[in-house]
């Protein structure tokens, strides 16, 4: 067995690290026709706190000026969504673009209609081209957690757009975030700064074969790692709403070496380890479920991950691209208190701009050209702009208060839907854990992409149309986490709960 003395000395450093107290996981459970205010099974702790002045919501403390939308103008009140413009360019864009989308996730093919284009976002809201105002759950599905456009990361990226949009060259930003991530995200020692989660995922599969000189990977059903060949086996987001299970064009030979097992599930995790354990690198998943539905994880089921890992000499990845500075400024993996060998990102660390990372302990990463032998380049990696609203966006977030911020008003909106739901004779099931949310049409428990999927789809469907017409911004698909911003506020919440109330009640249970 492979030992690895860099973790070792990674694990001590972090457990000197400050108090931070994660609590025991706990499965969404089914509440049908239960008004408990416990609605929301799981309750997160606190992040740390870095200065002085305490975020308290959007209107309080950072100022978002709504130059494109201003929050009275998006409606909760049925209105006949008028999408004239979004579907004559839709229909164009069929003709030009594969789905007439950039990337599948925004296709409705699961809720019906077609896509909404939109012109605008601003802080919580966002605008169609036909006028529309929503609130918005989806904020580029999860970068723009300190709202859209924030003015502060805008004048960040504005003023270094000034000084040159790219280089090609080392640029002193990335020392700055590369920095700004190792004091953040207690396993990592070092950064490769990258374009996309994507990038990310499939440069750290390489790197975890590389560093094991083993060849299989094992993968979590219904978890999402972008569209790297060794990923499209059993994933989730689009590949899931979409029911492709696999993609055709990945090569058999390389889909075989990717095994995979259900989520939350350890015996299965035991299983594959005694079948295949000597020709294991290592596992990858989302610390968090979000690609399935938001699914948590048990903190047990972390450290029996860890535990078996190590015990095989196979490395653990935890793909934090969605849950990365969403889940706590310290992510998963700090609130959990349980350490991967190598961690993706994504999402958050570019602001709106296209940045990925993989990252973990000296002694692996230098194995990355051209430190070592391990192949992986950009020519657009690290750029100066993306650095710079990353940068931004982490230095909002460490103000005291965002993520008990973030907490209260996510949590608040679960339960708000829950209950409406309830309320109404709906089987559901969800919660919230910071800035991430989730509700299953089902009675639950969802502990994985199998209980996932026996959610009631069809009334998702009725669902997203309903709140879409009151004004609502929801991702399209039953297997997406939602999201919130520091820029979502309490009005917004109340808001988007009466609509939702107003919704469920048109729909038989
Ligand atoms: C957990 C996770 N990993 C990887 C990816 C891929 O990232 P990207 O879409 O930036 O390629 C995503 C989202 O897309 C994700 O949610
Ligand atoms: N959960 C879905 C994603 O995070 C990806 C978005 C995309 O592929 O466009």
């Amino acid at each position: 067995m492979r030992t690895n003395p860099q973790m070792q000395n990674t694990a001590s450093r972090i457990s000197g690290m400050p108090a931070f107290v994660p609590q025991a996981a706990g499965h969404f459970t089914a509440h049908r026709q239960r008004n408990a205010v416990s609605a929301c099974d799981w309750t997160p702790g606190r992040g740390r706190r870095q200065d002085n002045a305490v975020y308290d919501g959007p209107r309080r403390a950072v100022v978002h000026t709504m130059q494109a939308v201003s929050p009275s103008s998006s409606s909760t009140s049925t209105q006949k969504l008028k999408t004239d413009r979004s579907d004559a360019l839709m229909r164009d864009a069929a003709t030009v673009m594969p789905g007439g989308v950039s990337s599948p996730v925004r296709a409705f093919r699961s809720v019906g209609g077609s896509p909404i284009v939109f012109e605008s976002t601003k802080g919580s809201k966002i605008v169609d081209v036909d006028g529309n105002t929503y609130i918005d759950y989806v904020l580029s599905f999860g970068p723009s957690v300190v709202g859209s456009a924030n003015d502060e990361v805008i004048e960040a990226v504005t003023a270094q757009a000034r000084k040159g949009l790219t280089f090609g060259a080392p640029c002193e930003l990335e020392n700055q975030l590369a920095h700004a991530i190792i004091d953040a995200v207690p396993s990592v020692e070092m950064v490769r700064f990258v374009n996309s989660g994507t990038e990310a995922c499939f440069s750290a599969a390489r790197l975890m074969r590389a560093y094991t000189r083993r060849e299989k990977i094992v993968k979590m059903t219904g978890c999402y790692h972008g569209h790297g060949d060794s990923f499209l086996v059993s994933a989730g987001s689009g590949v899931a709403t979409l029911g492709l299970s696999d993609s055709p064009g990945v090569l058999s030979s390389v889909a075989a070496k990717t095994l995979t097992v259900p989520y939350n599930n350890i015996d299965a995790i035991r299983e594959v380890f005694r079948q295949h354990g000597s020709e294991i690198a290592g596992v990858f998943l989302e610390p968090v479920v979000g690609n399935a539905g938001l699914i948590p994880p048990t903190r047990e089921y972390l450290q029996e991950l860890r535990q078996i890992t190590r015990q095989h000499g196979a490395l653990l990845l935890f793909d934090e691209v969605m849950t990365g500075f969403r889940i706590g400024y310290s992510c998963a993996q700090g609130y959990f208190d349980v350490m991967p060998d190598l961690t993706t990102l994504g999402k958050v660390i570019g602001g709106g701009y296209p940045v990925g990372a993989y990252a973990g302990p000296r002694e692996i990463m230098e194995m990355v050209a051209p430190a070592g032998p391990v192949y992986q380049a950009g020519t657009l990696s690290g750029s100066p702009v993306g650095m710079a609203a990353g940068l931004k966006t982490l230095e909002i977030l460490r103000r005291p208060g965002t993520y008990e911020y973030l907490d209260r008003i996510t949590k608040r909106l679960a339960e708000g839907l829950l209950q409406a739901a309830r309320e109404n004779g709906h089987a559901v099931c969800g919660g919230s854990l910071y800035s991430m949310w989730g509700m299953f049409f089902t009675e639950g428990p969802v502990n994985n992409f199998e209980d996932a999927k026996k959610s009631d789809t069809a009334k998702f469907q009725k669902f997203h149309r309903g709140m879409l017409e009151r004004g609502v911004y929801l991702a399209p698909s039953q297997f997406e986490a939602g999201f919130t911003s520091l820029a979502h506020s309490e009005d917004d919440v109340e808001r988007t709960v009466e609509a939702a109330r107003e919704v469920l009640r048109g729909i038989a249970p």
